[in-house]
């Protein structure tokens, strides 16, 4: 579960852009964040894994409260917190299983990374979850020879490899066409259910957001304005979230009661 109370994000001195946010999120909850550009969607994902420090307010992954954590304390909570990528972030001259391993990185031996002396163990599991997302044929194939699609799901299994509590994936389909991207979103759906993982999906694609994820938060200037089933995302919720501009931001977040506690 993750429960976001109260955050604040101000980058510098201007207006914040996140306002007074409560979020939660149960396991096995996909949640798309939609909104224009400059709603703070990015910024929310990267307060949660401490990209972005938050100025104030709380963030508690099953139990750990993440914004006041140490140094030794963040490293060891970012290994909870799978992440997935728009442009993959995989290292190209790298093979699949390497890509793979560097999820590992961090709960190794640093010696261990860099001689590429992966524990048996790891190996089992990396090829059981390139088996489950159809890419264990790729392993020693090197990260630039593969497609999109392709790359993307070695980005996801590398988020598995963490053995993550929860997954945020930053756009992950913006650089996939769109058939690719109707199976990403589902794979992520599926993986949800099967690893009981909440995951959080910052996305464009309102079509996908509608089709692939339980609970759509719609946020406009750095508030939440909407948050509910796919099927509650009419045209005039559409136009509220898209509507505005910062100054003339003054929305009042109404939570739908039916989320209460994320779907739990
Ligand atoms: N490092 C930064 N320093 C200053 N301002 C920032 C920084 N990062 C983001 N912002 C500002 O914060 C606001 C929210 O940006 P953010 O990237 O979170 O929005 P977004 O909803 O993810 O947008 P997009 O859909 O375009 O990615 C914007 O006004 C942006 O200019």
């Amino acid at each position: 579960m993750l429960k976001i109370t109260s955050l604040v994000k101000r980058y510098g001195s201007g207006d914040p852009v996140l306002k007074n946010l409560d979020l939660e999120i149960a396991e096995e909850t996909v949640v798309s964040i939609i909104g224009s550009s400059g709603a703070g969607k990015s910024t929310l994902l990267r307060c949660i894994n401490r990209l972005v420090e938050p100025t104030s307010g709380s963030i508690v992954l099953n139990g750990t409260e993440l914004t006041t954590l140490n140094r030794a304390g963040l490293r060891g909570a970012r290994r909870k917190i799978g992440m997935v990528f728009q442009g993959f972030n995989l290292v190209d001259r790298l093979t699949v299983m390497e890509n793979v391993q560097s999820g590992r990185l961090g709960v190794l031996p640093t010696w261990r990374a860099v001689m590429r002396k992966y524990p048996k163990e790891d190996i089992r599991r990396a090829y059981e979850l390139m088996e489950r997302v159809g890419i264990a044929r790729y392993a020693n194939k090197r990260a630039d020879e593969l497609s999109g699609g392709e790359r993307q799901r070695v980005g996801v299994v590398r988020a598995l490899m963490q053995e993550p509590e929860i997954l945020l994936a930053d756009e992950p389909t913006a650089s996939l066409d769109p058939k690719t991207s109707e199976q990403i979103m589902q794979l992520l759906r599926d993986l949800a259910r099967e690893f009981s993982l909440p995951v959080l999906i910052n996305i464009h694609n309102t079509t996908e957001a509608k089709e692939y994820t339980d609970r759509i938060v719609g946020m406009r200037y750095g508030r939440i304005i909407f948050d509910a089933a796919p099927e509650a995302l009419d045209r005039e919720a559409m136009d509220r979230i898209y509507s505005g501009t910062p100054a003339a931001e003054r929305g009042e977040y109404t939570p739908d009661p039916s989320f209460a506690v994320a779907a739990s």
